[in-house]
C-alpha cells in the first residue's frame, strides 16, 4: 500500500527548446514521438508494483494520487497539468519493479505549443522560482558496443527449435522467442545522446526512457485522448530490400505470406478480445504495411472509446499481446519463460504515460534495452514463432530488430543527418 499524498501541479507556457537538455544525463526521463513529447526532471514522488497485481495496484495509486492533487492548468493538452511516467515488467514473475515516476518539473511540446510543469508534495512551496530545477546542459556523445547477453546466437536458433517443438506438440499455435545483448555504460556516459540518436533515425518511433527503460518503439499498446482510444498491433515482420523494386518486393510478400498472416491474425482477434474484455467495443482497419527504416511490419489499427475503463485495466487487458507473447497466452508464458530462461525484466512491457484527465500514450517497450545502476546494458529482441518458422531466419529478425539501439548506442549520427 502506498500512503496518499497530495500533490501540486502547475502548468505554464514555456519558452526555452530542446526539453530533452533539461534532462538527466544519466537517468533521463522522457516520451517522445515527432514534434510531441515530455520529458521530466526529478522526481517528486517513484511508486513501486510488483507481480500480477501491478496494473490494478498502479490504477488504485494514480486514481488515489489524481484525487487528492491540486491542478492548475491553463493549457489543458495531452501531457500538461499532473503527469506519471511508467514502466512495467513484462512477466508477472520478473524480478523487474514496475514503476510510475512523477517528476519534479516536465516540459513538453505538442507542435508549436510548450509548456513546464511544476509538481510538489503538499508541505513544499509550488509557487518557489524554477530555474535551479530547469539546468540545460549539453548532450555528450559515447560508444557503446554489445556482445552477446545470455543467449548466444547459435542458442537462439536452438530454443526456437525447442519453440516449435511445442507449437507441434502443445497447445500453443504461437510463442515470442527473444534474445538479449550485453554492454557497458561507460563512467559519466550521457543516455540522451541514445534518445536524440534514436530519434534521428527512427522519427516516427516512440523514443522512451524511464528508470533505466531505453529505446524506440513502433508499437502503441494504448493511446487515449479525450476518451477515444487507439492501439497499432504489430506482427509480421521483413526486411526492408536493398533497391526500390526489392523494397516493393519485400512488402507486398510480406502482405501476402501465408505466415506472417497467420501470426498477424492471432495477435489481433487476441487484442479485439482483451479490449471487450474491458468493455471497449473496438473497431480495427485491415491490416497493412508499415515502413520503418530498418524493415517492414504487417499493422491493423484498432481505435474505440474507452469508456468507463482505466488505461491501466486497458492495459493489464492487452499485455502481453500476442505479438510479444503468444498464443494463447495463459499456454505461451510458461514456456517462453522456460525455453528463454531469462528475466525479460520491462522489454516488451507498457512504457509510457498518464495524465490526470485520462490522457495517455503507452507503447510496448520494443527495439530497446535496460541500462541497470551498475552500468550493465541488457538490449532484447524477439520473434514469433509459428509452424513454418526457420530458427535461421529468425535469428536474422532479431539481428534487425537490435539494429536501432545498437546503432543508438554505437554511433551518434550526426546533426545534419536524420
Ligand atoms: C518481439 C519484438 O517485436 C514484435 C514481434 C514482431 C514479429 O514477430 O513479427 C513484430 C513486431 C513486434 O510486435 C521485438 O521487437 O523484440
Amino acid at each position: 500500500m502506498h500512503t496518499p499524498v497530495a500533490l501540486t501541479a502547475r502548468t505554464e507556457p514555456f519558452t526555452g527548446s530542446a526539453p530533452l537538455r533539461y534532462s538527466d544525463a544519466r537517468n533521463p526521463l522522457a516520451f517522445l514521438k515527432g514534434d510531441e513529447g515530455i520529458v521530466g526532471i526529478g522526481e517528486t514522488l517513484r511508486l513501486t508494483f510488483t507481480g500480477r497485481s501491478r496494473f490494478a495496484d498502479a490504477a488504485a495509486a494514480w486514481a488515489a494520487i489524481c484525487a487528492s492533487a491540486t491542478v492548475d492548468d491553463p493549457m489543458q493538452l495531452p501531457g500538461t497539468g499532473l503527469v506519471a511516467f511508467g514502466a512495467f515488467a513484462f512477466d508477472d514473475e520478473s524480478q523487474a519493479e514496475s514503476v510510475l515516476v512523477i517528476p519534479q518539473a516536465v516540459i513538453g511540446e505538442s507542435g508549436d505549443d510548450r509548456w513546464v510543469t511544476r509538481i510538489t508534495l503538499d508541505q513544499e512551496d509550488s509557487s518557489a522560482p524554477l530555474p535551479d530545477l530547469l539546468a540545460e546542459t549539453d548532450i555528450d556523445e559515447m560508444r557503446v558496443d554489445f556482445t552477446h547477453g545470455r543467449i548466444s546466437g547459435a542458442a537462439y536458433e536452438g530454443a526456437v527449435v525447442g519453440a516449435l517443438e511445442q507449437i507441434r506438440t502443445a497447445d500453443v499455435s504461437k510463442l515470442v522467442i527473444a534474445r538479449d545483448l550485453e554492454g557497458r555504460l561507460p563512467a559519466g556516459g550521457d543516455l540522451r545522446s541514445v534518445i536524440r540518436g534514436l530519434r534521428r533515425r527512427y522519427p516516427t518511433a516512440m523514443a522512451y526512457a524511464v528508470d533505466g527503460l531505453i529505446g524506440a518503439s513502433p508499437e502503441t499498446l494504448v493511446r487515449v485522448r479525450g476518451g477515444d482510444l487507439f492501439t497499432r498491433v504489430l506482427a509480421g515482420t521483413a526486411a526492408r530490400g536493398a533497391t526500390k523494386p526489392l523494397d516493393a518486393e519485400a512488402a507486398e510478400s510480406l502482405s501476402a505470406s501465408g505466415k506472417n498472416s497467420r501470426e498477424h491474425a492471432l495477435a489481433v482477434e487476441s487484442a479485439l478480445a482483451s479490449l471487450a474484455e474491458v468493455g471497449v467495443e473496438p473497431a480495427e482497419s485491415e491490416p497493412f504495411t508499415l515502413q520503418l527504416p530498418n524493415l517492414w511490419h504487417l499493422a491493423t489499427d484498432i481505435t474505440g472509446s474507452i469508456g468507463d475503463a482505466t488505461v491501466f485495466e486497458v492495459m493489464d487487458a492487452l499485455h502481453p499481446t500476442a505479438a510479444v507473447g503468444g498464443t494463447p497466452t495463459a499456454e505461451a508464458l510458461p514456456r517462453i519463460r522456460r525455453i528463454e530462461g531469462l528475466d525479460r525484466m520491462r522489454y516488451a512491457g507498457p512504457v509510457g504515460w498518464v495524465d490526470a484527465a485520462g490522457n495517455a500514450t503507452w507503447a510496448i517497450a520494443l527495439r530497446g534495452a535496460e541500462v541497470a545502476a551498475n552500468g550493465t546494458i541488457r538490449a532484447f529482441a524477439g520473434a514469433g514463432i509459428v509452424e513454418g518458422s526457420d530458427p535461421a531466419a529468425e535469428l536474422r529478425e532479431t539481428e534487425i530488430k537490435f539494429r536501432p539501439i545498437r546503432d543508438a548506442f554505437a554511433d551518434p549520427l550526426p546533426e545534419d543527418a536524420s
